[in-house]
């Protein structure tokens, strides 16, 4: 991968690339041309055209705004190099200290900017200083474990009265030593028939699909699935990369088992329905497992239709950043092609949305897109590509495989200090291994043998249990984090006394459960009067559950666009819920968002249960 930076662009940075547009074009319009004095001797146009020239020259030669990108950042996992040529053994230690510090920042990946000072002015190195600095670096590299991949080397064109220049971007990645492989969730959102199945299937098995609907087979689960060619269920799918950057998938005859083990880093696709009747499981997919970004698949024939919109508004509602991808450009004209990617440009565009498209037609474009997409989430990458021809099938791989996780480590940290508290996703039996429970561990860590407590059922008690094995997609692993998603094998333990929603906490968490909450809202959308009484699906996290409207403080009713602090009340069985959690409601096409602000503690024989729970907790 190469390119050529010339001056006054900075490396393809949606908002240097704007700034400097000025810039370029006052580069690219040379002298003004001195309009009204049409009408002078030749001498004097030879003598002024001799000065121009001169002074066009001298333009051309040094008047070229150096490129930059923005400052280096003190946090996060960038990391800004002007050359690393043979540096003393000092600071040599310190620069391996210093990889090891960006590395932790970006939770196991980091990324160097070679040729570039800490002002982010991309100065260039010769050929023999980047290739002196790149052998340092591959040694730092070394003595931490990590690995490195160059994903580009470009050439710093702005001053041409220097040698040509280099600038070379590197990705360095190590696998934590308490973990397995680097992990990513996406959760896959789109119209039906859009083509999600499909992707997923020519990414992960890596075989392209035959327009009819091959490539999506392998991921159906249910029968009725197969033959309507729908998704009605959550499923997961695993793409891995492998220190080099390389696919690794199913393609040569793989288990999940040998792609875990041969990659370090995961991407884990969460394929949620597209059809409207499934949108309960979509939302419920979006809330519940925790996903770190939403691609939202639209068809390229067919542009913004059916449930895309209300894909794209559910994903901003909830904050989980979202990218593009136009598929089935092998089925229609360039002319088509460009009128969905303007479409979608001009939603997204909208105040609701205020977000920056980025169209992504080259590798290096993919570079780009998925460093600021990670660095500001109202960047909005779009993919143009086809599941059949597999055009630019390759620029979403390099994507993903660049793709950080947006939470530090410190956030990371944090959670995983905290009492472990797993959300119960999935309940299945398991022949020979007894009840199994899939989800996400939200936070402290979980280990096998591990004692915990599972609740809320109906009377609203927690049960004391024990985790047997752990796995994570699909291969046995001794220690869970916060974060992770995976499935706990919990013996005899009785299966009809859980349910999806409950949580599995530490004993010496003394989970609180409630019927009523308080929640600042706002009402995005309603048909009918939104007062009390009113009925809504309530999402959150892993709760959902149909709650009456028990009162509207300070107002009676709420109309669209309104925000109150709203009472709300389960209508089946208490819930266990945390303070400042999101919440998504629903009712037909009513629709609202907030967060939890308070958890009211109502019924008669609350204190009844609590001293039930805390019995059961200290046997
Ligand atoms: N020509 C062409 N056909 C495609 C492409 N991607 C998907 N298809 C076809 O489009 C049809 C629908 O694709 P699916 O992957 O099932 O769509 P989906 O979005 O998963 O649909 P739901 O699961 O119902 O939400 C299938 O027949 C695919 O073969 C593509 O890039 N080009």
């Amino acid at each position: 991968m190469d390119g050529r930076i010339s001056g006054g662009t900075g490396v393809g940075t949606v908002a240097n690339v704007r700034s400097n547009l000025p810039n370029i074009r006052s580069n690219l319009q040379g002298p003004s041309s001195g309009n009204g004095r049409r009408m002078t001797s030749k001498k004097t146009r030879s003598k002024k055209g001799k000065r121009r020239k001169r002074r066009r020259n001298k333009k051309t030669k040094t008047n070229k705004t150096p490129p930059y990108l923005p400052p280096e950042a003190e946090e996060g996992n960038i990391e800004y190099k002007l050359k690393l040529v043979n540096p003393t053994q000092y600071r040599f230690e310190h620069l391996a200290t210093q990889l090891k510090w960006r590395l932790q920042e970006g939770r196991g990946e980091a990324v160097y900017q070679i040729g570039v000072e800490d002002n982010g002015l991309l100065v260039g190195l010769s050929e023999g200083d980047m290739r002196a600095s790149l052998k340092t670096l591959r040694r730092m590299a070394e003595k931490v474990g990590a690995d490195i991949t160059l994903l580009r080397e470009r050439e710093v064109d702005y001053d041409s009265d220097r040698n040509c220049r280099k600038i070379a971007e590197v990705l360095v990645r190590k696998v934590p030593d308490d973990q397995q492989f680097l992990d990513l969730r996406v959760a896959v959102l789109g119209n039906v028939d859009s083509g999600k199945s499909t992707l997923l299937g020519v990414l992960t098995q890596g075989e392209l699909d035959n327009g009819r609907g091959r490539a999506r087979l392998n991921l159906f689960r249910h029968l009725h699935e197969i033959q309507t060619g729908r998704t009605s269920s959550i499923s997961f799918e695993i793409l891995g990369f492998n220190s080099k950057g390389e696919v690794v998938n199913y393609s040569d005859s793989r288990t999940a088992e040998e792609i875990c083990e041969s990659s370090s880093k995961m991407i884990t696709f969460i394929d949620l329905a597209g059809h409207h009747k499934y949108l309960k499981t979509t939302i419920f997919g979006l809330t519940s497992y925790c996903p770190d970004f939403a691609m939202l698949v639209v068809s390229a024939n067919t542009g913004i239709a059916g449930t895309t919109r209300e894909h794209l508004g559910l994903a901003m509602a909830l904050k989980v950043p979202i990218f593009i991808v136009v598929s089935k450009v092998d089925l229609c004209a360039k002319g088509t092609v460009e009128r969905t990617v303007r479409q979608l440009e001009h939603v997204l565009k909208l105040p609701g949305c205020n977000k920056v498209p980025m169209v992504v037609a080259s590798p290096d474009d993919a570079v780009t897109a998925a460093q600021q997409f990670a660095q500001s989430s109202s960047i909005t990458p779009i993919f143009t590509l086809s599941s059949v021809s597999g055009e630019s099938l390759d620029l979403l791989k390099v994507f993903f495989n660049i793709l950080p996780p947006l939470s530090n480590s410190k956030e990371q940290e944090e959670l995983m200090q905290q009492l472990t508290e797993f959300q119960v996703d999935e309940i299945y039996t398991v022949p020979d291994v007894g009840t199994v429970v899939g989800g996400t561990l939200y936070s402290g860590v979980c280990r096998e043998g591990e004692r915990l407590v599972v609740g809320p059922t109906d009377e609203g008690r927690f049960l004391r249990l024990k985790v047997g094995s752990i796995h994570r997609n699909r291969s046995a692993c001794r220690v869970l984090r916060a974060g992770q998603a995976a499935t706990l094998a919990l013996g005899n333990f009785d299966r009809s006394l859980l349910r999806k929603g409950m949580v599995m906490v530490s004993p010496k968490m003394n989970p609180t459960i409630c019927w009523q909450f308080e929640a600042a809202i706002v009402l995005l959308f309603h048909a009918k009067t939104f007062r009390r009484g009113f009925q809504v699906t309530v999402h959150v996290g892993n709760v959902r559950q149909t709650a009456t409207v028990e009162c509207l403080h300070g107002k009676e009713e709420l109309r669209t666009g309104e925000r109150a602090v709203v009472c709300f009340r389960f209508i089946k069985h208490p819930e266990y819920l945390r303070m400042g959690a999101k919440l998504l409601f629903r009712e037909g096409v009513t629709k609202g968002i907030g967060h939890v602000t308070s958890l009211l503690p109502d019924s008669h024989d609350q204190n009844q249960i609590h001293d039930q729970n805390q019995r059961e907790i200290e046997k």
